[in-house]
């Protein structure tokens, strides 16, 4: 069965399209990779699967999510879609956590939706010790601190694991992380990465990763699709991809991430 198939997605601004027909399906715990420089299109075609374009922007095309049609429907008709069967991490957590809230009372609002929608009742106390497990599972400690602290308050690949924890929480089937690790630093990178890899393993999810950074996709994902220009010029298992690319853009970027990496490490290149 398939989770997420997307048909000649299109999409546009009021003068010129900027999406150019991109077509591709998500089983189930299948991870794939979406790749390209800055301005590819990769967001956009993210967005547009949780009804999350800016407005202004047309969607054409087909998107069945979970079996329903997020294309050209209202909002009352995607909401109930979020969290439920797709979260978003962004690549800046404070797209998802609200300035002046606590972390605790925004982490409880997942957790409490999840709990409605399965018919659990939740009592305070069931809510609290909900709330030290995710943070036990995104590596938080100090975790009474973290529930009473705004997210001013605590550093940014803390901001980033709460939102993850938070998109979790909801009990999607699919995670969209856009760039999750970006705008961290290169050490709190790979920890992030590793712990989106479990936490998704864990719980079965598929992904829709999102990332300029080839060995980053090639780390996490099982199949690749390319980018460039609004256009998918690529698309195979990410081993292959890297390994052997075909099309001259992806060839380019392969380069680019080898000799980046030899120049890294002082290797000589193969
Ligand atoms: N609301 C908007 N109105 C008009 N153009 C937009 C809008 N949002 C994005 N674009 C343009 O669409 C193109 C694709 O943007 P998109 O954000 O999908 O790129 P991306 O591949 O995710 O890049 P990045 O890695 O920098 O986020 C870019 O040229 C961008 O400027």
């Amino acid at each position: 069965m398939t989770l997420l198939a997307v048909e000649n997605l299109r999409v546009s601004a009021p003068s010129r399209e900027l999406v150019h027909g991109v077509s591709f399906a998500l089983a189930p715990g299948e991870r794939l990779g979406l790749v390209g420089e800055s301005g590819s299109g990769k967001s956009l075609t993210a967005m547009a699967v949780v009804g999350l374009l800016a407005t202004g922007l047309r969607t054409d095309g087909s998107i069945l999510l979970d079996g329903r049609q997020v294309v050209g429907q209202p909002d009352r008709r995607i909401v109930p879609l979020r969290g439920a069967v797709a979260s978003v991490v962004f690549q800046d957590p404070r797209a998802a956590l609200d300035p002046l809230m606590r972390l605790g009372r925004q982490l409880a609002e997942p957790i409490r939706r999840r709990a409605a929608r399965e018919g659990r009742s939740l009592t305070a106390r069931a809510l609290r010790d909900e709330q030290a497990r995710w943070l036990d599972r995104v590596a938080i400690a100090d975790s009474r601190r973290i529930l009473n602290a705004y997210p001013h308050e605590v550093s940014g690949g803390q901001r980033q694991r709460i939102a993850i924890a938070m998109a979790l929480a909801c009990g999607p089937r699919l995670l969209i992380a856009d760039e999750p690790t970006t705008a961290l630093d290169v050490t709190t990178q790979a920890e992030v990465l590793d712990l989106l890899d479990d936490l998704v393993r864990a719980e079965g999810l598929a992904l829709l990763f999102i990332s300029h950074d080839l060995p980053v996709v090639a780390r996490i994902a099982d199949r690749v699709i390319v980018m460039r220009q609004g256009e998918m010029v690529e698309e195979g298992p990410a081993a292959r991809v890297f390994s052997q690319p075909q099309h001259d853009y992806t060839k380019m970027l392969v380069g680019a991430a080898r000799r980046l990496q030899a120049a890294l490490t002082g290797d000589a290149l193969p």
